[in-house]
């Protein structure tokens, strides 16, 4: 592993705070059946069928708790590998299911031993903590001895001690972010030491940032030699891969190789030209005349996420903020009020930009324009989860915007058109 000392140190307190400022997906080669799913057009031309991963019976059940019929392809790359130990180095299209390839591989492997932590998950938002630790709940229902909990900053660390230091409520599953799982690691409050599966979810966005990676590299060694270690993200740069491969033992490398293939084909995007300070009269006009489930609002900071939030409440929009100002507890609570539909508008700065999975979102508008592309691939892929429709707005202000414009359009091969006068047809976008 590299040496850190000479890295610029970056101001870390999760995400958000610093974003501010396939090989293509193999299908697999012994599928046999020509199938498209119900929910979107993910499936690659063969698809073979969870039963083919011969997975315990409980998560079968599971699975089909959840309405997942076909594997997505790249479930049917990884999946295989994984359940058997091997490591995982992925990248996949946005929305597509790199979730369920790690919870469900870690459960398959899962012997679970009363205060023995067996999996570790880090990630780089708390609310994507939050919302992993819920998909190791859905998939291990019928695996009633399996503890999940996840642990991140901004709350009392009080109750994490406590729940680690008792034998019948310790997890087996982690999921967290980096800051507070060291915390817990440095103090010696957390036991490492029986970890057989290390997995780090937007593993660029997470190793990039200096602090996290000196984080991730602490609670690393706190766990045996012998173990797997599995990441993925939707971006993965060629400077971040030998990075990440540091962490592993010959992985399996999924790489979409070309960036071109990384554009979500269900989700229409375009832009719209106008000066700074007639964004609030577009927004507005925008909300009124597009028909939407429900929008995400991305900013560029959180005194522009509060300021255009309170806006929108005044003007009667159904409208709630995210960002690292608000209280952690609040932060959760938002985030689920949003996630079960009491709320259809969400602005939010990029602490919501990646990994979080709301499936009614058909809507994405950069209020802001991200400060890279790569940002735009995520926070648009917020829209048109798992092969469906959506739709992406972007307005652009400044000549740097149009520059990040211009980049997204070279290097993912995307014709992001300008937002037609007469408007969109909501049945090209809006999933029956
Ligand atoms: N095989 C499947 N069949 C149906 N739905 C699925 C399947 N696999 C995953 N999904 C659903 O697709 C959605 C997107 O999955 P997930 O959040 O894991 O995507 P992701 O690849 O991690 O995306 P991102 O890169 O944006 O984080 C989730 O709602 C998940 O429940």
């Amino acid at each position: 592993m590299s040496a850190e000392g000479e890295e610029e140190l970056l101001d870390y307190s999760d995400s958000e705070e610093v974003n501010q400022q396939q090989q293509a997906e193999t299908t697999d080669p012994t599928a046999e059946t020509e199938e498209t799913d119900k929910k979107g057009s993910y499936a690659g031309i063969h698809t073979t069928g969870f039963r083919d991963f011969l997975l315990k019976p409980e998560l079968l059940r599971a699975i089909a708790d959840c309405g997942f019929e076909h594997p997505s392809e790249v479930q049917q790359s990884c999946i295989p590998q994984s359940i058997l130990g091997n490591d995982v180095l992925c990248q996949a299209k946005s929305g597509l299911g790199k979730t369920a390839v790690f919870v469900l591989s870690t459960l398959q492997q899962l012997d679970p031993t009363p205060g023995e932590i067996s999996t570790v998950v880090i990630c780089h938002t708390r609310e994507l903590a939050y919302q992993i630790k819920n998909e190791y709940t859905r998939f291990s229902k019928y695996m009633p001895e399996v503890k999940t909990e996840v642990f991140y900053g901004g709350v009392s660390i009080q109750k994490d001690i406590e729940v680690l230091k008792n034998k019948e409520t310790c997890p087996h599953i982690v999921v967290g972010t980096p800051g507070r799982l060291n915390a817990l690691v440095r103090d010696n409050l957390i036991n490492l030491k029986h970890v057989k599966n290390f997995v780090i979810d937007e593993c660029d966005n997470v190793l990039e940032n200096i602090n996290m990676r000196r984080d991730v590299q602490e609670i690393f060694r706190a766990t045996p030699f012998q173990k797997q270690v599995m990441m993925f993200s939707a971006t993965l740069s060629d400077e971040m891969k030998p990075i990440c491969k540091k962490f592993m033992k010959k992985p399996l490398e999924i790489f979409v190789d070309d960036e071109k293939k990384l554009t979500l084909h269900g989700l229409q995007q375009y832009y719209i030209k106008l000066a700074e300070d007639k964004k609030n009269v577009k927004l507005a006009e925008l909300l009124d005349s597009l028909e939407f489930n429900q929008v995400i609002i991305f900013v560029k900071s959180t005194k522009r996420a509060t300021a255009l939030n309170q806006l929108l409440v005044e003007s009667n929009f159904p409208s709630i903020v995210v960002h690292s100002g608000i209280p952690q507890e609040e932060r959760i609570q938002r985030y689920k009020l949003f996630k079960e539909y009491n709320k259809r508008i969400c602005v939010s700065t990029d602490v919501f930009g990646r990994g979080i999975d709301i499936e009614r979102i058909n809507l994405a508008i950069n209020y802001d324009m991200p400060s890279e592309a790569d940002q735009y691939l995520h926070r648009v892929g917020r829209a048109g989860r798992f092969g469906t429709k959506g739709l992406a707005v972007s307005l652009i202000s400044t000549e740097k915007d149009q520059e990040i414009l211009d980049s997204i359009q070279s290097r993912f091969d995307v014709k992001i058109q300008e937002f037609p006068a007469e408007g969109v047809d909501p049945s090209t976008y809006m999933n029956t």
